[in-house]
């Protein structure tokens, strides 16, 4: 157990996927999963283990934030033994051609964050999805005929920013897509020697001023769980019984 999470070691799975908000992790358990166990309730943080296609795979809320992410991906990974984490989450699109209800499947994460300086490297960081379940990812989402970009996102500390230019000079480098956890995510996993993805569904265009309905948000954040789900369930084979 630790200061966040009730689980005991064994009650979470190898591959764990991580929407920010702990009730879609609730509505991914109750939607996709067989025989799905909740393992944690510490701060709302709601936390499943169940099977899919037969396989154990674990769903958990990350909250919002690179300090939020931090601190769950840290536990998963070096306290209950977790390979690979995947994100689930939504992103403002930014780069012309992304379009709403699009996936964006992060292949690095640029960040306005210090979230590195903790690993006091000689120089700046780099963080990147793991390929093999990125090369997966793509796979999947081109099998079922969806719309997707591969490419950079920007992970931001600021949702609600002073400076409205922020997100255009992002967009002048060829970043996709803006969002909050990626970056924590995949620097912890690079540092615990681990795995980890993050697939957004672009909700709204912050540039442009549109964003999607709840109702098709429902419908492709849908897309953007099948896809994470068939990621996991093979990402298992080989290390998880
Ligand atoms: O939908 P989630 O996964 O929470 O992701 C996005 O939504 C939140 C902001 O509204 C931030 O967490 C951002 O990263
Ligand atoms: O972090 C986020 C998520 C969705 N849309 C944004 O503009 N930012």
């Amino acid at each position: 157990m630790t200061p966040h999470n009730e689980a005991k070691k064994g009650d979470i799975a190898k591959v764990v996927l991580m929407p920010g908000d702990p009730l879609r992790a609730k509505f991914i358990a109750e939607t996709f999963l067989e025989n799905a166990v909740c393992f944690n309730t510490v701060r709302g943080m709601l936390g499943y283990t169940g099977l899919y296609n037969g396989k154990r795979v674990s769903v958990m809320g990350s909250g919002m934030g690179m300090p939020s992410m931090g601190i769950y991906s840290y536990e998963l990974y070096h306290c209950y033994d977790v390979e690979a984490i995947i994100r689930i989450g939504t992103a403002g699109g930014i780069a012309d051609g992304v379009e709403l209800r699009d996936l964006v499947l992060a292949m690095g994460a640029c960040t306005d964050s210090n979230f590195a300086h903790q690993y006091r490297l000689p120089g700046t960081f780099a963080p990147t999805a793991s390929f093999e379940l990125l090369e997966k990812a793509v796979q999947t989402a081109r099998e079922k005929n969806l719309r997707y970009r591969v490419g950079n996102v920007v992970t931001s500390d600021i949702f609600y920013g002073d400076c409205e230019n922020e997100t255009a000079e992002w967009k002048k480098m060829g970043v996709l897509a803006v969002e909050m956890e990626t970056a924590a995510l995949y620097m912890t996993a690079a540092r615990a020697g681990k795995q980890a993805l993050s697939i957004t569904t672009v909700s709204d265009l912050p540039l442009k001023g549109e964003s999607t309905s709840s109702e098709e948000r429902q419908k492709t954040f849908t897309q953007m769980m099948e896809v994470a789900l068939a990621v996991a369930s093979e990402a298992v084979d080989g290390h998880d019984k």
